[in-house]
């Protein structure tokens, strides 16, 4: 286990989602100052989808995630802000534009099983003098070997960091210990988390995955993230100070933002309640569940059935359409 670990903080591109991609220039910038100040080594900043990802499908976007990128490298001389990048989402000339506005990392995200289609995201982010980190997603929904095989793809392709991602909060701590051992076997390159709190384990997963070798973590501040929200920075920052492990953070001034700047921004407290955990009981990536929540409305069904039926059906991110499908299609049974 490392006494060091490197944060990035992902409230304002997971967060998005749950604040339906409503964020304005001017929350951008006190935010990501704010976290700057925090000393918190990475920011993320992009549409919840990734760049690109303002759109019917998956919800536009109030201002244009480049000018987002642009306002928060503006105010960091500290934090270097990163970007997500869906491939067929983004493109690689988003990237291009995303690193001329001053993004230095570039998080390329494929589902668990198809990291081939990652290879020319990570080799121009390369190219580009960006890191380049491999983000696999709904990592619950691949046998460990698989996760290995494709985890080792993205190190092959240049990847400077493979993420383990529990899209749907429903990996337990077990499993995600299991998935960091054999990645840590098997790769040079150094090993990330990023959970989903639905099923109320997002902080028992980090742990689990830090003691395995994970170096590279991602948490919210105020669990502000989609379905039940992130690891929670702030409280990841002070566990690991009590365990003796570094992260370089001003807890006093994390604490400070998530209550003064990022409390008042949400919409609603970010809770565990029937839909987020009805996520991670089924294994639907959290990003579904406004969408869940909206179809139900509209059909009149419950918004819970959406989500087992979409976990039943496997449905995964880019399928957002079939939230619509599936509830039309209970509400005429
Ligand atoms: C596009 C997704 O929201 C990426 C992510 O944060 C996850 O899969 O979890
Ligand atoms: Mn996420």
């Amino acid at each position: 286990m490392s006494n060091e670990i490197i944060l990035t903080e992902v409230a304002l591109r997971d967060g998005s989602h749950a604040i339906s991609h409503q964020y304005t220039v001017e929350q951008v910038r006190s935010i990501v100052q704010s976290l700057n100040d925090a000393m918190i080594p990475y920011i993320e900043v992009s549409h919840g989808d990734g760049l690109g990802g303002s759109s019917l499908q998956y919800g536009l976007s109030k201002v244009d995630e480049m000018k987002l990128i642009e306002a928060a490298v503006s105010v960091s001389n500290f934090s270097k802000i990163a970007v997500l990048l869906i491939p067929g989402i983004g493109t690689i000339e988003d990237l291009k534009e995303a690193k001329k506005l001053g993004a230095k990392m570039a998080r390329v995200a494929t589902h668990v099983t198809e990291a081939d289609i990652s290879k020319q995201h990570i080799e121009t982010a390369k190219e580009l003098g960006m890191e380049a980190v491999g983000f696999l997603m709904m990592s619950h929904m691949a046998p460990v070997e698989t996760l290995v095989e494709q985890a080792k793809l993205m190190e092959n392709y240049g990847a400077d960091i493979v993420y383990v991602v529990d899209s749907a909060g429903a990996l337990l701590p077990h499993e995600v210990k299991e998935r960091i051992r054999a990645l840590r076997q098997t790769l040079e390159v150094d090993i990330g988390f990023h959970g989903h709190n639905n099923l109320s384990v997002a902080m028992g997963n980090t742990l689990a995955a830090i003691e395995e070798g994970a170096t590279r973590i991602d948490g919210s501040v105020r669990c502000l993230g989609a379905g039940a929200g992130n690891t929670q920075t702030e409280v990841l920052v002070a566990v690991l100070d009590k365990m003796g492990i570094s992260t370089g953070v001003d807890l006093y001034k994390l604490m400070d933002m998530a209550e003064e700047i990022v409390a008042p921004i949400l919409p609603k407290p970010q809770e565990i309640n029937r839909d987020s955990l009805t996520l991670g009981y089924a294994g639907v990536y959290s990003s579904f569940l406004l969408h869940a929540n909206r179809a139900a409305k509209r059909f009149s069904v419950d918004s819970r059935d959406i989500l087992i039926e979409l976990g039943r059906q496997k449905i995964v991110g880019g399928q957002e359409d079939m939230i619509i499908d599936v509830a039309a299609g209970l509400a005429n049974k």
